[in-house]
């Protein structure tokens, strides 16, 4: 038993009763007596005996009737006694008050219902007489034991920045998980109650706990985790000379170092994780979800099973999956609160410290070149690491995923520089929020319904430390090994030295009052304020039970010795954080809500000006379309209407053509035709002088008449009383017009009546004609003026994109000024025709006064017949060989004759003048229009247009509107 009296002396009386409030524990559990008479249940065992050892029935421990066959049972004993009084360490009490200590501390009751009764003196022992505990008031209630917040920007509900993340419980969900269940535990079967640890939450906050001081000792649970040995199989019973009993929690050595352990847990290599967890940690999770700090860590040497035991495999999830599943579950129960958490995760490797969460987003070189994290305290927040990342989980799955990646990171980075090997110590910290929630009826808005009440922050530590091992081969090794082993041996050093002895500053003192190394190594500054009693603590140790050569007997020992010590020394007062408001203090509530409805606002106006931008955008493009459709529109119904107005003119300068034809083969329009004469001569002007006035033309036309034309006019103006011999007015009728003056005569007067007619017929034509095209012009100028003004676009730069569309006006323009020339022409004639009608009336009547002499000598006042035109007789002799006998009279009259014809002539001549000059010509509105508005405009054509060319002969003439010539 020398190692037990090597064991940490206890520097608390055992006698000595806590006396400050302390934090809730659970019932401790019914340490029922290993040893007695009544204890007939149990099997024997090979460790009945140590039991019975410790079945003391008084307060006292008493180990007089110790069965051990050690022959230093009594000096051990002694220690024991003398450890339970406060003597010196080594003495024999000592052993007795670890014993008792151990065995004083709550178990949870075993899956398989209540823990048999075994007799045991010491767990007979009142718990309250194992005085372990010093009543011990932490000053800084609301610390966590590792600290990650990085600055006030972290998000948290504390500064509204978590608001949002937060996960709640939705009260009206019926079918939320059900209490203490675990549906995503690949252990399906395991059957876990959150009754297992049923002490009391209340005790815990109302302060209770000041009347149970042992109870203060619950708060720290010390296991011990057996792994399998593969090469012997599942063999609890038989590991040479250890003995293992899990349902006493009890592990003894029977080598020369031999003795007796108890701890809270003692779990056989057939126990699986979720025994594990349901024993160990469960109470702890649920206690951090309700305010506390927890911290668990599992501590062993290489190989044993820390890693299994905490992060577990997939049909076995360990102690960080089977918390992470309980957080969720417990948030599912507590509908009233609702919750934020935070986690991040860091490693210790060679004494630095690494953020496995950034880590695993840069590789390579820019993780090497990764920020040095530093730990930093403050009074608020005890020790924490800083720079950390940390990230905000809202489900099991995210949070599994989080924590899988940091493994995954730990692991990766071994290759570059062997920090992902199991070397390092790897911590896991969830960082709990959580505030109340009061009901609401607000369907829509569950957060309008949240208290603003303060918040309650916690957190949880999961720490799979680096396995203590043997100076190795590999100088890395021996590097990895040195720092291990030193920040192990620090840690148990600190744990050998807790006591209840603190500085002015409330910091822990050796019970010599000397501060406690926890600087000496990263690893024991970390885990400072759970050390410190801040924390709710669970220690998994775990061993290997191997006999044979290569059994490690000393690193087990040195294992269990480790976690006697941290159940010894290890006091905790952790209480339920208290609800903190945030920077702003009491009325923070508010100004979170406020804070809250701001930023709601905000998305509200963001998503309200994008939803205006979308509309506006929409609109606008519709705007385009109708524009572009609009547009479209127009040029189709422009385009129609010009192609309407270019057919309507095709058919009219047709139908001219065909009038012209028409009266062409009905001799109306031949060459005594005054309109042929007046388009002969007026092209034959213009083909002369280039450019010559109408008005000229006609004059020309008037006096061309001297020759030709103003004969038979003056001819017919005589004979017009001609009745007989009326002759079809035809082209052979003038092609023999010297034959036949008399059929002539006739013949004329029906000719020129059929002409008037025709003329007359085809100016209404044209009136219509020009009324339909100035209509459709007009029509056509509105519709332009009115989009316009309307449209966006102006009417003149529509046209200047077209330039088609000018040129087609220009035309048209032409078109309707050469068939308004044609139109005077015509008119013209018409006049011209019946002026000449009414000379030759006037003729007749003078015939009619002439001698009837001349009569009776059947003479015929022939006209001239020097005209080229050739003169027309109805006698057979040739004009210019009259009979002698009349000759001298007949010049005579043949004078008076031309007198009259050139008085007809310049009568015809100023008749026609003067109906052109007084306008009478003009029979179209646009005409009158015209003549009223610029009596002396030009209006100019040009030979180029093509209807005007066949319209009015090739040559260009220019006109006046009033006739008049412009040369
Ligand atoms: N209880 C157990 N049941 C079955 N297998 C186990 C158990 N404990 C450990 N093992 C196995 O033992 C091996 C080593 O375990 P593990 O890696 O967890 O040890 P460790 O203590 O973490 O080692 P190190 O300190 O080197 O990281 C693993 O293959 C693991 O699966």
């Amino acid at each position: 038993m020398a190692s037990m009296s090597a064991l940490p002396q206890p520097s608390r009386s055992a006698a000595d009763p806590p006396t400050g409030a302390l934090p809730p524990l659970p019932n401790p559990k019914p340490r029922k007596s290993t040893s007695g008479p009544a204890d007939t249940s149990r099997p024997a065992s090979p460790y009945q005996q140590l039991s019975k050892l410790r079945t003391p029935s008084s307060p006292k421990p008493s180990l007089a009737r110790s069965p051990l066959s050690n022959s230093n049972s009594t000096s051990n004993l002694s220690a024991i006694r003398s450890a339970s009084s406060g003597r010196a360490p080594g003495s024999p009490d000592k052993t007795l008050r670890r014993t008792i200590s151990i065995a004083s501390f709550p178990q949870p009751p075993k899956a398989g219902g209540s823990r048999p009764s075994t007799a045991s003196s010491v767990s007979a022992i009142p718990a309250n007489s194992t005085g372990t505990v010093k009543p011990k008031r932490s000053s800084r209630l609301s610390t966590g034991t590792v600290s990650s917040y990085r600055s006030s920007k972290t998000p948290s509900l504390l500064n509204g920045s978590g608001d949002g993340r937060s996960i709640a419980a939705d009260p009206r969900d019926p079918e939320g998980s059900p209490s203490h269940s675990r549906s995503s535990s690949a252990q399906g079967s395991c059957s876990t109650s959150a009754t297992t640890f049923e002490d009391g939450e209340d005790s815990a906050t109302t302060g209770k706990s000041a009347s149970k001081p042992k109870e203060s000792k619950g708060n720290v649970i010390v296991s011990v985790r057996v792994r399998p040995d593969i090469n012997q199989g599942e063999t609890p019973r038989n590991h040479g000379e250890w003995g293992v009993d899990g349902r006493q929690s009890l592990i003894s050595h029977r080598g020369k170092d031999g003795g007796d352990y108890y701890y809270d847990n003692v779990f056989t290599a057939h126990e699986n994780n979720a025994k594990v967890y349901d024993s160990a940690a469960k109470r702890l999770v649920r206690r951090v979800m309700e305010g506390y700090h927890g911290t668990v860590f599992a501590y062993g040497m290489t190989g044993t099973g820390k890693t299994f035991s905490m992060q577990g495999t997939a049909t076995s999830p360990g102690v960080i999956p089977l918390a992470i599943t309980d957080i969720f579950s417990f948030i599912r129960e507590t509908p009233h609160r609702e919750f934020l958490l935070r986690v991040s995760y860091l490693e210790i490797y060679n004494e630095k410290i690494h953020d496995l969460l950034s880590a695993s987003l840069a590789t390579g070189p820019a993780a090497a070149q990764q920020e040095e994290i530093k730990l930093r305290e403050d009074s608020k927040r005890g020790v924490y690491a800083t720079p950390l990342k940390e990230e905000i989980v809202q489900s099991p799955t995210q949070l599994l995923r989080v924590i899988a990646r940091g493994d995954h990171a730990r692991r990766t980075s071994s290759t570059q520089f062997n920090a992902r090997s199991s070397r390092s110590h790897a911590v896991v910290q969830i960082v709990v929020e959580s505030r109340e929630r009061v009901p609401t009826n607000n369907a829509q808005d569950k957060r309008a319904g949240i208290a603003p009440g303060g918040v309650r922050v916690s957190t949880l530590s999961l720490i799979d430390l680096a396995g203590s091992e043997r100076a190795a081969d590999d100088k890395e090794r021996r590097t990895e090994g040195a720092h291990i082993n030193k920040s192990l041996l620090t840690l148990g050093n600190i744990i050998s030295k807790l006591s209840d002895a603190k500085d002015k500053q409330g910091n822990p003192m050796d019970k010599e009052g000397r501060h406690l190394p926890y600087r000496d190594s990263k690893l024991t500054r970390l885990l400072q304020g759970a050390l410190s009693g801040n924390s709710l603590v669970s220690i998994l140790c775990t061993i290997q039970l191997v006999s044979g050569v290569n059994a490690h007997s000393g690193e087990t020992l040195n294992t269990l010795k480790f976690a006697a010590r941290a159940k010894n020394n290890i006091v905790s007062h952790a209480q339920k954080a208290e609800e903190a408001y945030g920077a702003g203090g009491a009325d923070s509530g508010s100004r979170v809500l406020l804070e809250r409805y701001r930023m709601e606002i905000q998305t509200l106006r963001g998503q309200l000006d994008t939803q205006a931008k979308a509309q506006q955008e929409k609109e606008l493009k519709w705007d385009e379309q109708q524009f572009e459709k609009e547009a479209q529109a127009r040029h189709e119904e422009q385009v129609l209407e010009m192609q309407l107005a270019r057919t309507a003119l095709k058919e009219r300068i047709e139908h001219l053509n065909r009038l012209i034809l028409s009266s062409k083969s009905t001799g109306v329009n031949n060459h005594s035709s005054l309109s042929s004469a007046f388009g002969r001569l007026s092209r034959m002007s213009a083909t002369d002088s280039g450019t010559r006035s109408l008005r000229s033309s006609a004059s020309q036309s008037t006096l061309g008449a001297a020759h030709s034309s103003m004969r038979p006019i003056s001819f017919m103006s005589i004979n017009s009383n001609e009745p007989s011999g009326a002759m079809p007015f035809s082209s052979a009728s003038f092609g023999n017009q010297d034959e036949d003056d008399m059929g002539e005569f006739g013949d004329g007067n029906a000719s020129l009546q059929r002409q008037v007619t025709a003329l007359q017929a085809d100016l209404g034509d044209k009136n219509r004609y020009i009324s339909t095209l100035e209509r459709r012009l007009l029509q056509a100028r509105r519709s332009s003026h009115s989009r316009m003004s309307v449209g966006v676009k102006s009417t003149s730069s529509t046209i200047a994109e077209h330039p088609d569309m000018m040129t087609m006006l220009r035309e048209k323009d032409m078109e309707i000024n050469e068939l308004r020339i044609q139109l005077d022409d015509k008119d013209r004639m018409l006049a011209a025709l019946r002026s000449a009608a009414r000379h030759r009336d006037l003729a007749a009547v003078t015939n009619d006064t002439q001698s009837p002499e001349l009569k009776e000598k059947g003479e015929f006042i022939t006209s001239d017949t020097n005209g080229p035109s050739g003169t027309h007789s109805t006698t057979d002799k040739p004009l210019d060989s009259p009979a002698p006998a009349l000759q001298g009279r007949g010049e005579d009259k043949d004078d008076d004759r031309r007198k009259n014809m050139d008085e007809v002539s310049r009568m015809l001549d100023e008749m026609i003048q003067g109906r052109v000059d007084s306008g009478h010509l003009e029979k179209s509105p646009m005409e009158k229009i015209k003549r009223a508005s610029d009596g002396s405009r030009r209006v100019s054509m040009s030979a180029e247009v093509p209807g005007l060319n066949a319209a009015a002969g090739p040559a260009p003439v220019e006109v006046t509107s009033s006739g008049s010539p412009l040369s």
